[in-house]
Order: structure tokens, then sequence, then C-alpha cells
């Protein structure tokens, strides 16, 4: 009996030990959690609400020996960086131009479309077999749709006319050398078709590059400035077509590429004061050849007249002009011919550049605009790259045509 006492006793005692352990543990399980420990170098925090307010449970802690702090004697200052801005620009690199004898033979295919439409159609024709007057005809048309004009078309069939007359039966060797004489002989060899750039005793040559904008004017005097430093000489480019900001940043971009320094003047300066300076700078520099980029504004004729004619006066101060080449954009057709009317009027045209022979069919302009003006084709534009532009021959020009 004594024993059975003792057991419940001891069972009394031990069943009150575990439930006064198990009230504990819930008492605990109820209390607030202990509050974050502040981490300093954490971002300041947005008041948090409700469940938000809590840090998760697996956020991992830093503690003070997890911080790597700088070595005081390695702490560098970083500058801030700027996106797409390298920290210092290289030097822009000096391009070395391509030579500029045997372009326009290496630039020929660029002439595809004149050469389909006019050399091709030209040879096809007369190669038939009858050449009745409908065949005439339509040689003319195929001069005429070309741009050649009507009086240097009529005197081209007229001669063409008698010298296969006399020929009696052809070869399309013989055809093909007789047309290409008859071309040459059209576009003439005769003409000083030189470029007047070699500076004079104590003086650069200076070079007026004029024409209506969208011509390739200023891209025209890019290429130029190539041309001549391909050949030798050290340029100073005059940016006087203040009328348009991006045309002197244009050529000053132009200029830099092979070396050749631009001047310029404030936006909407005075074209003719920033050609005096061109010109004086290309003096001080001991220069071979100054380019003068000028503005082309045509709806105001009057205007235009007064400032190129005044640009030439005050450049003149220096020393007459050498050169005054007008830019035609050989797609435009009988419009570019308008053009030249107007500005042979304004100044003295020595020199035509035809630009955009690549866009067009209608090579036959070279001959009608040198009829027009009188002075010869000098340079011609056969692409946007910065070597295509090309002096002009005449014998290469027809073989482009005609094919070799
Ligand atoms: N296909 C072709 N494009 C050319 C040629 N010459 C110039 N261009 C293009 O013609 C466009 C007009 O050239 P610009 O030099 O800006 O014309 P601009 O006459 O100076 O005109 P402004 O600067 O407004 O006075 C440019 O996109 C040139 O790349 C060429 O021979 N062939």
């Amino acid at each position: 009996m004594e024993f059975v006492i003792l057991a419940v006793v001891i069972a009394v005692v031990v069943l009150g030990g575990l439930s006064g352990l198990v009230l504990a543990r819930r008492r605990k399980g109820h209390a607030a959690p202990p509050a974050p420990k502040p981490d300093a170098l954490a971002p300041p925090a947005e008041p948090q609400v409700g469940e938000d307010a809590e840090v998760p449970r697996d956020t991992p802690k830093r503690t003070v020996e997890s911080v790597d702090l700088p070595d005081a004697g390695t702490v560098t200052v970083l500058e801030p960086e700027i996106p797409g801005v390298p920290e210092t620009l290289p030097p822009p690199a000096i391009e070395v131009p391509e030579p500029t004898a045997g372009r326009l033979v290496r630039l020929r295919s660029r002439l595809s479309r004149s050469q389909n439409t006019l050399g091709q159609g030209l040879l096809s024709l007369l190669s038939r077999e009858h050449l009745d007057e409908d065949t005439w005809e339509e040689i003319e048309d195929t001069l005429l749709t070309a741009d050649v004009g009507v009086a240097p078309t009529q005197e081209l069939v007229e001669r063409l006319r008698t010298r296969v007359k006399v020929l009696g039966t052809r070869t399309p060797a013989e055809l093909r050398g007789l047309l290409r004489e008859e071309l040459v002989h059209l576009i003439g060899t005769d003409a000083d078709r030189s470029l007047h750039t070699h500076s004079h005793e104590e003086r650069p040559a200076v070079v007026m590059v004029v024409g209506v904008n969208g011509t390739g004017k200023t891209t025209t005097t890019g290429k130029l400035a190539r041309v001549l430093v391909a050949d030798g000489r050290s340029v100073v480019l005059g940016a006087a077509d203040t009328f348009r900001a991006a045309a002197a940043d244009q050529l000053q971009t132009w200029g830099e590429r092979v070396g050749a320094r631009t001047v310029r003047g404030p936006e909407g300066g005075d074209p003719a004061s920033v050609a005096f300076d061109a010109v004086k700078e290309g003096i001080a520099e001991g220069a071979d050849t100054v380019l003068v980029d000028t503005a082309g504004r045509l709806h105001t004729k009057t205007g235009l007249m007064d400032e190129l004619g005044k640009v030439k006066r005050v450049v003149e101060k220096h020393g007459p002009v050498d050169e005054v080449l007008l830019v035609l954009d050989a797609t435009t057709g009988q419009n570019g011919l308008v053009q030249a009317r107007v500005f042979a009027e304004v100044v003295d045209i020595t020199g035509i550049v035809l630009t955009k022979l690549d866009g067009t069919a209608k090579g036959g302009i070279v001959v009608a605009v040198q009829r027009e003006l009188g002075v010869p084709v000098k340079l011609v534009g056969l692409g946007e790259g910065p070597d295509d532009l090309a002096p002009f021959e005449p014998g290469a020009f027809v073989d482009a045509l005609i094919g070799e």
C-alpha cells in the first residue's frame, strides 16, 4: 500500500513539472519578436505597416566582421562616369584619299544607267540592218531623252548619217569606233579641264564653289579638298555658307578627315567676311589652295547676286579668284540649265561640277550644260562616297557610256 501511495505522488510531481514547462513555452511563443538590429549600411527604409514591417526571416545579417572597410591608404576617388562619353577622345585619324588619276575609269560602273539608255541604246539602233528615217528618229529621241539638248543632237545625227553612208557596210567594232569619235567630238577635247589650284608666289589659289542648296555643293567642296590633298596640296576651307549652320559643321568634318583647317563665322554672319578670313588664314598658313563654300539660295535672285558678287569682290582684295566652280545636280535636267544661267549672270563661272551622275540615265547633260555656259565640265560626282568625285575626261566618259 505504501508503495502505491509513493507511485501516485511521483506521478503527480512529474505531471505538474511537465505542464509548467509547456505553459512557459506557450508564453514565450506569444512574446514580441526581438527588434531587428538596425543595419547602418542599408538605405533608409520607407515606414512600413503590418506584416510588411516584419523583417523576413531569411534576411542575411551582416556582422561587423563581414563588412570590408576600405584601407585608409588605398582609397581612390572615382570620376563620375557619363554614359557613352569616353574619358579621352582619340585625335581624329587623318585619312589618305584615293589618287585622282584614273578615278573616272575606276568609277565607270556608276554610269550604268546612262550606259544602258544612251550608250547601249545608240549602239543597238545603229546596228540595225536598215538605217531608215524611223531609226534615225529613234536615235534622235534617245539623245534627247538623255538630255543632250536639241542643237547638239541634230549635229550629232547629221555627222553620223554622213559617216555611216560613207562607211557602207558596218561591223559592230566600226560602229562603236564611229560613235565613240562623234560623242567625244560633241563633248570636246580642246577645253582646259584642269583645276587652277596651284598657289601663287605669296598667296594660295582661291576656288569659290557656288550652286543651289541640295545640289551637293558642300559635299563637293569636301570631296574636292580630298582631291587636292590626294594630289599633294595643302588646303584651307572657308565655310561661307553661313545661312545653314549645319553646312559649316559638315564642311569642318570633311576638312578634319584630311587635316584641312576650316574657317567659319557665326551662324547668319557675313559670308564675305568668312571668305576673306579664310583666304587670310590660307596666306598665313602658306596653304596651296583655299576652297570657299558659298550659300546658294535661289528664291531671291537679287539677294543671291548681291551676296555672291560681294563675296567675290571682298575675296579679291587679296588677289583674283582662280576658279569659280558651279555645282549642278545632273538629275534635275533642264532645271539645272536654268540655275546655270542665273549663276552665270552673277559670277564668271570657270568650270562645272556635275554631281549625282550615278543616279541618272541623262548623262547627255554634260554636253548640254557645256553648250549653255560655254565652260567645261571639270569634275563629276559619281556617288556619296568621299572619293566619288572624279576629274572629267571625255574619252573615259564616252568609253564608260558605250562599253569598251
Ligand atoms: N548619289 C550621289 N549623291 C551625291 C553626290 N554628291 C552629293 N550627293 C548627296 O547629295 C546630298 C546633298 O549634298 P549637300 O552637299 O548637303 O548639298 P548642298 O548643295 O551643299 O546643300 P546645302 O549644304 O544645303 O547648301 C547629300 O546627301 C550628298 O551625299 C553624288 O555625286 N552622287
